[in-house]
């Protein structure tokens, strides 16, 4: 079992001939609700592609459908608690190209204390899986009381803040970060080369296995002297809100099947690209089927080095 210590938001989604700038009225030629929410797209990708996954997470009362719709896609849901909170939301805009700006409301994602988090890992046994982002609050405490207790963390720092990147990374037994991610964490500039991040990332955290997705530019996965390429797979992409949250949720789900990381990488490529040619966060995320027939389908292009 993986414990997903995650936010669950309501997606407001507005469709936009190109992301707002400051001080514009933009008028949206589309808009829907959807489940969203790191956390909870990482839990619906992960039970989608068969894996075991428990989240832990706060909602409003008012909003117990999705808490319900992750419970219809596989998702222990049992500490998934209701509460007299507003629930996180998120206002995204995707533009016309597919990319997307997202403004945060933490709402009863930030609600955490070091007492209810206390009951949540009483449910956790040495030897589980733990899996964060950073919508949530109270992730020192986590850390430091998840590593006491022997169970594995995995964390992905998005959104990346100056407080994530001030955590405990070396007690991680697996980190995903994007481009953006690594950079900061690094310390590197804007653009550098995929190899001078995993150089920077591997002296950083040379136990840490590091997954390092760069989107149109495919993934590494890489521990100590250890790299494995994942090339890109050709797609136009339509939305790619989730996109991150489904290639980790089907990673976690090939990990816990006992695949090794090769594998693990070639499988959430392939769920993430089927999910950026659909629209939305949660509804994006592909069945395993579709993925297992994707992949099937789909050449991928030569391996190069970073
Ligand atoms: O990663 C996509 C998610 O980021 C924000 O958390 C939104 O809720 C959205 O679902």
């Amino acid at each position: 079992m993986l414990h997903n210590f995650g936010s669950i938001n309501l997606d407001h989604i507005y469709r936009v001939p190109h992301l707002v700038t400051p001080g514009e009225t933009l008028t949206s030629h589309g808009y829907r609700v959807g489940l969203g929410g790191k956390g909870a797209n990482q839990s619906l990708a992960m039970a989608r592609a068969g894996g075991q996954v428990r989240h832990w997470g706060r909602l409003g009362r008012q909003d117990a459908w999705a808490r319900d719709l992750l419970e219809a896609s596989g998702v222990d849901v049992d500490s998934v608690e209701l509460v007299d909170e507003p629930s996180g939301h998120a206002i995204i805009q995707v533009d016309d190209a597919g990319e997307n700006a997202i403004l945060l409301f933490p709402g009863a994602n930030h609600g955490f204390n070091e007492a209810n988090l206390e009951a949540r890992l009483a449910e956790a046994s040495p030897g589980d899986w733990l899996l964060a982002q950073n919508e949530c609050i109270a992730l020192p405490y986590l850390f430091e009381a998840a590593r006491e207790r022997g169970l594995h963390i995995a964390f992905n720092p998005a959104p990346m803040t100056a407080d994530a990147a001030e955590l405990p990374l070396e007690a991680c037994r697996l980190l995903f970060v994007n481009r953006s991610e690594a950079e900061i964490l690094t310390g590197l500039p804007a653009g550098s080369a995929a190899s001078a991040l995993l150089d920077a990332l591997a002296s950083r955290l040379p136990a840490t296995e590091t997954v390092l997705t760069l989107g149109g530019d495919g993934a590494w996965y890489q521990v100590g002297e250890t790299r494995h390429f994942q090339p890109p797979m050709p797609v136009t992409p339509v939305d790619t809100t989730a996109a991150g949250d489904t290639f980790i949720g089907y990673y976690l789900a090939a990990l816990q099947d006992g695949e090794g990381p090769e594998a693990c990488l070639a499988r959430a490529a392939a769920a993430a690209a089927l999910g950026v040619q659909r629209s939305g966060a949660a509804e994006s995320i592909p069945e395993a089927a579709e993925v297992a027939q994707w992949q099937r389908q789909t050449q991928p292009q030569t391996p190069n080095t970073p």
